[in-house]
């Protein structure tokens, strides 16, 4: 499985709705604290619009709402999966995307045959507080080595400016949440996000793109 490079991470369906139709192929919803009924639909939204779309839609956390809702990928941490029932995720057959910080974890996920391992932060975040220190863009390329050809993803502190590090360590996608959601103008920085990781496109997603 091959992932669009520029992978979009927000927090509502109206964001997917603003940001979406540009032209984003990979989006994870990615709610906190909000009422069962209430996270439901905004999944439930996200799904609508991303099949209108042709985009892949990762919904973070909520793999049994995932599940309920015919979604295909779920997103979690080594705290989600510690508590999922991964058997019920691979028998309603959704994809699997997980975290990790060190190498415990990075065994801990390979364990579970993820469809893609995710590396965070490579630099510091300001969207929560991290246990971890940034782990640089040299780590993910140990975390290349390590994974042979399962996706891996660069998270926390990528920006624009950023994405040619990520891609020169080995990663296969760069996930991004405020250098697009607070920016002064969001719709533009999408723009620019599609822009940049055009080159690291595969044949098959640049003729999804276009
Ligand atoms: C692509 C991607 N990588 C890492 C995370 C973080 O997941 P997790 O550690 O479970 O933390 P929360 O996002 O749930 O706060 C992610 N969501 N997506
Ligand atoms: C959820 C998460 N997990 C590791 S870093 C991070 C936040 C990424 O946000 P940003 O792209 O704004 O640094
Ligand atoms: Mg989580």
């Amino acid at each position: 499985m091959r992932l669009d490079p520029f992978y979009l991470i927000v927090d509502s369906a109206d964001w997917i709705d603003r940001l979406v139709p540009l032209g984003v192929k990979l989006v994870q919803l990615r709610i906190k604290d909000r009422p069962h009924a209430e996270l439901r639909a905004e999944i439930r939204r996200a799904r609508a619009t991303c099949r209108r779309h042709a985009c892949q839609l990762i919904v973070n956390d909520y793999w049994q709402l995932a599940i309920d809702e015919g979604c295909d990928f779920v997103h979690l941490g080594q705290e989600d999966l510690a508590v999922a029932d991964v058997a019920a995720i691979r028998t309603a057959r959704l994809k699997l995307g997980l975290s990790t910080h060190d190498e415990a974890e990075l065994a801990t996920a390979l364990a579970a045959k993820p469809d893609y391992v995710a590396l965070g932060p490579i630099w510091p975040t300001i969207l929560k507080a991290m246990n971890w220190a940034p782990q640089t863009p040299a780590r993910l390329a140990a975390w290349r080595k390590a994974i042979g050809d399962v996706p891996l993803v660069a998270i926390g502190g990528v920006t624009v400016e950023r994405l040619q590090q990520v891609f020169a360590k080995g990663a296969d996608s760069a996930a991004v949440v405020t250098d697009i959601t607070r920016n002064a103008d969001p719709e533009a920085r999408t723009r620019q996000w599609l822009a940049a990781t055009r080159t690291y496109l595969g044949d098959e997603a640049a003729a999804d793109r276009s």
